[in-house]
């Protein structure tokens, strides 16, 4: 095959080299460097305009972020866009080896919190056989060949049939909804059924608006962007800018107790003794505090588990305002203020046929808390999962993705019930390709996992649950343990204050 000499690939092949000591040295000096299939990106005039998000990059500087680049990009971008910000090749020290941070021990101004996390000190994790000792190197290499495989034989290809049958449940759901509202029988079975229809119609588009948010229908971003905010707006009220913004970050650093939000949840819940440190969250820019509200929560995450979840929905909503009213990145404000607005009308306009206040209130209660089987099926799938690297310098993208994230098993006939999204380490491997898919390619990756001597977790439904309460439990039983030795430091600072005192 002839060498490719387009001028795009002479200027390549005239970069100069990099070596991680320059990489290193440059990053000190505020360059915002990536490295994405051998170049070094420089991105400092790209991130603020990047349609990811800043935050995206800010997490991958000082990474090979090869990977995550591939799974969250189109083709195009990689082999258009992407060589545009090279501004070197690089050349690793060992290239038998695989690297995937380089800054693990520098402190980062934009990333500080990440370096933070390996102090040393012993946390309990939830079991994982062999993490210890997989072959990085190998897994990255089978994992790419499994993904060009993939984009080969045409899965990323959606199924547009496959939607046919989504549209027919959504509709059913509508219709019972909406249908029991306006005309049913004033009975408590009327708004309790209309009610249960409601949560399954928003926990069925929240499957459609997540394959919007990663494009997985056309591969078109605003495309799919406008209909996910016609989706997730307009029908159930939430924003879809504000969960793409926090998915994004969730598949870059999943399960990371500083930076992914998805398992940022004080003061209710905490997945890590970690979060007994009152860590920074780079994600919401704060200190999460582990406070006397959340010491109190935490201790009894498990038993609240359920009824916490209840309520989720209407946390949901206050985070949508949040984002929409005030952060800095929301590329479809208005769009979306609009959508949720006119969701507030139509929804105001079906309650106002509801004839007393305390069948309102049931079918609120209902509606909202029957969507809580939505917040159990997204947090089963990594709650109880392992939110700390054995090896945060060589811990490849595949092997990463496996560690933190669990499938749930189902009959073929309750798939509609998860959205396909049962197969979450599948799709964490591959956060682009369509949903219907994902079953196809679990094979594939359990003979990948097999291969590998990555342990593949997969329960069932209700066998997830008992392990997620089991590893809440198994955290709350350790806030007892945290008061008793704080109460200890307490009274030492104490007793200090006093004798310098006097
Ligand atoms: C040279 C570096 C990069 C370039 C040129 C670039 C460019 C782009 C472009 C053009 C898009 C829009 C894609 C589309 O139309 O579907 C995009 C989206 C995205 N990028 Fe990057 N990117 C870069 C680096 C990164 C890095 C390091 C990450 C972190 C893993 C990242 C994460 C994302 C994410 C999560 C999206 C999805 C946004 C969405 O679906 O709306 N990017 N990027």
């Amino acid at each position: 095959m002839p060498a490719d000499i387009s001028p795009a690939n002479m200027r390549l092949a005239r970069l100069p080299q990099c070596t991680p000591s320059e990489l290193r040295k440059r990053i000190g000096n505020g360059e915002y460097l990536v490295i994405i299939d051998g170049l070094v990106c420089k991105l400092n005039a790209f991130i603020g305009k990047h349609p990811g998000g800043p935050l995206a990059i800010m997490h991958m500087v000082g990474h090979d972020a090869t990977d995550e680049v591939r799974s969250m990009h189109p083709q195009e971008v990689l082999e258009t866009v992407v060589p545009r910000w090279a501004v070197a090749q690089f050349v690793p020290e060992d290239s038998k080896k695989c690297v995937v941070s380089y800054v693990e021990e520098m402190v980062l101004p934009y990333s500080a919190a990440r370096s933070s996390t390996i102090d040393g000190t012993s946390h309990p994790q939830p079991s994982h056989s062999n993490a210890d000792n997989l072959d990085y190197m190998a897994i990255q290499r089978d994992y790419r060949k499994l993904d060009t495989h993939l984009r080969q034989n045409g899965f990323y290809k959606c199924g547009y049939s496959d939607y046919l049958y989504e549209a027919a449940r959504y509709l059913l759901f509508f219709v019972t909804a909406v249908g029991l509202i306006l005309y049913g029988p004033h009975t408590v079975w009327t708004y309790l059924l209309a009610g249960i229809a409601t949560a399954m119609l928003w926990q069925q588009l929240a499957f459609f608006a997540h394959d919007l948010g990663h494009n997985e229908l056309t591969g078109r971003r605003e495309f799919d962007m406008v209909l996910g905010i016609c989706i997730a707006d307009l029908l159930g009220g939430l924003s879809v800018g504000w969960w793409k913004k926090n998915h994004n970050t969730h598949h870059i650093v999943t399960n990371d107790v500083d930076n992914d939000p998805d398992i940022q949840h004080l003061p209710f819940f905490a997945v890590s003794t970690r979060f007994f440190e009152s860590r920074y969250s780079t994600y919401y820019q704060r200190v999460m505090e582990f406070d006397a509200a959340a010491r109190m929560f935490v201790a009894a995450q498990d038993k609240l588990y359920y009824l916490i979840m209840c309520f989720a929905r209407f946390n949901l909503y206050r985070l949508s305002w949040g984002y929409l009213l005030f952060s800095d990145y929301a590329p479809y404000r208005e769009l979306e203020m609009g959508c949720i607005g006119v969701f507030f009308v139509w929804f105001n306009w079906l309650l106002s046929h509801i004839p007393t206040w305390q069948y309102l209130v049931l079918y609120l209660a209902v509606s909202h808390s029957v969507s809580a089987i939505l917040h159990l099926q997204i947090t089963l799938s990594h709650f109880a999962m392992s939110t700390e690297s054995p090896d945060p310098v060589h811990e490849c993208f595949a092997a990463r993705q496996v560690r933190t994230t669990m499938d749930v098993i189902c009959p073929p006939s309750f798939d509609w019930f998860h959205g396909g999204l049962q197969y979450q380490i599948e799709h964490h491997l591959f956060p682009r390709l369509p949903r219907h898919k994902l079953k196809l390619v679990q094979p594939m990756v359990k003979e990948f996992c097999r291969k590998h001597g990555m342990e593949f977790k997969e329960f069932s439904f209700v066998d997830g649950n008992i392990y997620t309460l089991q590893w809440l439990g198994e955290v709350a039983s350790r806030v007892k343990l945290y008061n008793g030795r704080k109460e200890h430091e307490d009274q030492a600072v104490a007793a200090l204050r006093k004798s310098l005192a006097n």
